[in-house]
Order: structure tokens, then sequence, then C-alpha cells
């Protein structure tokens, strides 16, 4: 479909980003355009939003000058806003993180499209709300025509992966703008032509979750098992080769197609729960003593640090990361 609403600018001219909502997501997305040699304007009603962002991107900076930064980046290009409007006036593009409540977003996301130039497109962090439940208050066609979304995936400066769809008012050249642009701004595009709740690997990620939570809520397994289950286990084959080919590889020389005819009756077993448990207090005091446990005296930033070198490794052992950017 043709563009009604056609960007300010090219994906390739875009030079300045309004991160909005400036917690783990939208630092994280600041770290990662000031990274990629952007400038970065944040705005945050939150008091103490400033100098969290910035002890953000200060902690993220070592991986990203180990990854390599483009050139002229740095996190002095990062701007802290005072109102929203300061902060997207002159934006080329805007990436929304405020918290996931689908109110919230469907006003802001409204706001948002009225104090931006016309044209500019307006990606939503969203974890899993469909765009078209998110653009409701914008507008008109203009304003809801550039709204998309764009899930990241934790810490964005280094985790590839972006999914990107629009909803059902989303103008479609908005939708390929934002895939152009992300893949220029470094990340792995998987642009969706439809909207699931979820997108796709949050669908698949939470199928794993609920699993996790009903074994630990019947006493089944603790949580340092379920996370050595897949950090031993099938994670360190997922890191390069996703579930369906890593599963062809179990039909041996026959391929998915042995895989299926010796164990898809299998598909018919209760191994699965698939319906949420409920998160009662015990449930929630038993996740977060298990993951304290699990953490065994390691801080916050500790952990960020671990989690930031081991992701490195896996993408350089990998070939995914080329020499400095
Ligand atoms: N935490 C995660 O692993 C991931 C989160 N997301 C998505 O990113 C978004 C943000 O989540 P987090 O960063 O985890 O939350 P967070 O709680 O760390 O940060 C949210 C920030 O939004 C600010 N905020 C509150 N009201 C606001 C408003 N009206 N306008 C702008 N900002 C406002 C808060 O002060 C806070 O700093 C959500 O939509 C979430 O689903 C997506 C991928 C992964
Ligand atoms: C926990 N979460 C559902 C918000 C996670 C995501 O949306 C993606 C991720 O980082 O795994």
């Amino acid at each position: 479909m043709p563009s009604t609403t056609p960007a300010p600018c090219a994906p390739d001219d875009v030079r300045r980003i309004a991160c909005i909502g400036a917690g783990v997501i939208g630092g994280g997305w600041a770290a990662h355009f000031l990274a990629r040699g952007y400038d970065v304007t944040a705005w945050d009603p939150a008091p103490d939003a400033e100098p969290k962002l910035r002890r953000l991107v200060a902690a993220a900076w070592p991986a990203l000058e180990r990854i390599g930064l483009a050139a002229g980046a740095s996190p002095d290009r990062l701007t802290v806003a005072p109102t929203l409007a300061e902060a997207v006036a002159d934006a080329d593009f805007v990436q929304e993180s405020a918290p996931e409540k689908l109110e919230l977003k469907r006003s802001l996301l409204a706001r948002l499209a009225a104090a931006t130039r016309p044209g500019v497109v307006i990606a939503s962090s969203t974890s899993g709300y469909p765009m078209t439940d998110m653009q409701t208050e914008a507008a008109g066609p203009d304003d809801a025509g550039r709204l998309v979304v764009g899930h990241p995936f934790n810490p964005p400066y280094l985790i590839p992966l972006v999914e990107v769809v629009g909803g059902e008012r989303t103008d479609r050249a908005a939708v390929e703008w934002a895939a152009r642009f992300y893949d220029l701004a470094g990340k792995s595009v998987i642009t969706m032509d439809r909207e699931l709740p979820g997108f796709i690997a949050n669908r698949l990620q939470e199928a794993l979750w609920r699993e996790a939570l009903h074994m630990v809520a019947a006493g089944e397994a603790t949580v340092e098992d379920i996370d050595a289950s897949i950090t031993e286990g099938p994670g360190l084959r997922w890191a390069f080769m996703g579930p369906c080919l890593t599963f062809a590889l179990a039909g041996g020389e026959g391929g998915m197609a042995h895989m299926l005819d010796h164990f898809g009756p299998s598909l018919k077993s209760p191994w699965t729960r698939l319906a949420a448990p409920e998160l009662d207090p015990a449930l929630r005091d038993a996740m977060v003593d298990g993951c304290a446990a699990a953490a065994g005296g390691r801080t916050y930033a500790d952990l960020v640090a671990e989690r930031d070198q081991g992701v490195i490794d896996v993408l350089r052992a990998t070939g995914r990361l080329g020499g400095p950017r």
C-alpha cells in the first residue's frame, strides 16, 4: 500500500532519536542508539529518571566498547528533556518504552503522535499488546498510521532481535520504514505481516515460563534446576540453531520426517499444563527466594556485567560479531 504519511527522512538519514520511558528497556535502547552514533533525547516522568538512566548507560558502555562503537559515538550525546514535547520535537524516530499498561500506552502513543513532526515513525517496545489495541486514541490516519511495534529483547544494546509489526490502522510503509531503520541501526529484524499476542518470541518464551512456574508451584523443580536445565541443555543449541532445526537433527539422517514419525505421537502426551498457574503469594515468594539463592550473593550490577559478557562471548563464538563498527 503506498504511504499516506511519508516519514520526514529516510531510515539512513536518521540522526536524532527520542527514547520515551527510560527504565530497563528505554535505557537499554538509549545505550544501543548512542553506541551506534545517534543523538538520543530521553524523557521519563520519574523524578530520579535521569541519574538512573545515566547509571544504566554507564554500566552498559564497557560492553559496548568491547564490541565496538560507531565513529563519534559517545554517552555525552544523551540529553534528558524536561517534557515529552521537548524530547520529541526534533526526533527523526521515537522508541516508546513506558510501563506495560494498556491505558497508559494508548494515551501516551496518541500524545507522541500529536507532538512529533508529521510522518515520524513511533515504535512501541511492548512485550505483547497488539498495536491495534494501543492505537485506539490516535487522532486520525496520519497519527495512527505511523505507530508500530518494535519489540526488543533485554538488553537491547546486545540482543539483536527486534520484532516489527503494525496494527490495523498502521500504514504498511511505516512498518517497512521501521524494519529498514532497525536493520541500519544494527538490529536483527523479524517483520510480521499479522498481529499475534506476544509476537513470535514471547509466545514461545511464555510457554516455557508457564511450565517453569507450574513446576516451582508444585515443588517439582527448584529455580536452580530450571535454569540449569536450559543453560546446560537446550540453551546451548538455541544460541545458534532454533528449536525446529535442532529437532530435525533428533531424527538422525531421516531428519524431521523421521523425528515426526518417531516422536509425533508423544505430542499428545500430557507433558505440559499450558494454562497459567495462579501467581499466589507462595509462588511469588518461591520464585523470588529461588532467584536470590541462584544469584548466590551476586548483585544486580554483577549479574548485568556477567550477562553482558556472556552474550558477547556467545555472539563472538557464533560469528555474529564483526570488527569494530
Ligand atoms: N523488561 C524487559 O525485559 C522487557 C520489557 N519490554 C517492554 O518495554 C517496556 C518498558 O518496560 P521496562 O523497561 O521493563 O519497565 P521499567 O519499569 O524498567 O521502566 C518503565 C519506565 O517508564 C517510566 N514511565 C512511567 N510512566 C510513564 C509515562 N507515562 N511515559 C513515559 N514513561 C513512563 C517509568 O518511570 C520507568 O522509568 C514495556 O512495554 C515492556 O513490556 C520489552 C522487552 C523486554
Ligand atoms: C519478561 N518479558 C516478557 C518482558 C521479556 C520480553 O518481552 C523479551 C525478553 O527480553 O525476553
